[in-house]
């Protein structure tokens, strides 16, 4: 039989290019809901109180998102917000291009703790342009509220950073958040120009990964 034959197999499929790899990083009060935004972005669910618990150091997740026909990978740090950890996760603030700065809108001091994390951030940042966004979880809790969505408006201002209300509980904001963030880094080429493409080095089914702690090494 002539070999011409194989010609007929259907073509292998191939994953598309990743343009970029971005960094972003979530940070805040323990307790806000960093992990719970970042689980609903990635899985699309949200944990009933019972069933979390703090994050222990750093916890990595990797998301696929596509924006004008090209393809982003975005590697998803979520810091443990209690105080114990912070020496640890400060090292993780290295190479962020997008840092969301999360409080608790039922929680005045999760709001005025913001300062704090504003330092830090400008500490271990080695981006100066890095993408900045206050994020005000839990706008379901409306009755409980304590921060005005003009106090949290006009903090953002001050301080020149993008600004969004979300719940991870009823899901309102969250994507919106996420997709504000990576549209203003896709448009601030000096925070990944330095990057090139890495060609077929990551596959179309790692749409998301999870590991734990200090997942896939430091980013330093
Ligand atoms: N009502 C309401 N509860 C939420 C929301 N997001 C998170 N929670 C709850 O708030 C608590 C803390 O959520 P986490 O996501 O663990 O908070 P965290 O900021 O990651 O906390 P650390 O890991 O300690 O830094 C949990 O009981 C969540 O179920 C929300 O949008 N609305």
């Amino acid at each position: 039989m002539d070999s011409a034959s194989s010609s007929t197999a259907s073509p292998v499929p191939t994953a598309p290019e990743i343009a970029s790899t971005f960094k972003i990083l979530l940070v805040g009060d323990s307790n806000v809901g960093k992990s719970s935004i970042l689980l609903r972005f990635t899985d699309d669910h949200f944990l009933p109180p019972e069933d979390t618990s703090a994050t222990i150091g750093v916890d990595f997740k990797v998301k696929m998102y596509d924006l004008d026909g090209k393809r982003y990978k975005l590697t998803l740090w979520d810091t443990a917000g209690q105080e114990r950890f912070r020496t640890l996760t400060s090292s993780y603030y290295r190479g962020a291009q997008g840092v969301i700065l999360v409080y608790d809108v039922s929680s005045r001091e999760s709001f005025e703790h913001l300062d704090n994390w504003v330092e830090e951030l400008n500490t271990y940042c080695s981006n100066d342009d890095v993408v900045k966004m206050v994020v005000g979880n839990k706008i379901d809790k409306e009755a409980e509220r304590q921060v005005s969505r003009k106090d949290g408006a006009d903090y953002a201002r001050r301080h020149q950073t993008l600004f969004l209300e979300c719940s991870a509980k009823t899901k309102i904001g969250v994507q919106q958040a996420m997709e504000e963030l990576v549209n203003k880094i896709v448009e601030t080429p000096s925070l990944w120009r330095k990057q090139l493409p890495s060609k077929g080095t990551v596959s179309v089914d790692e749409t998301v990964t999870s590991s734990g702690f200090g997942a896939n090494g430091c980013a330093c």
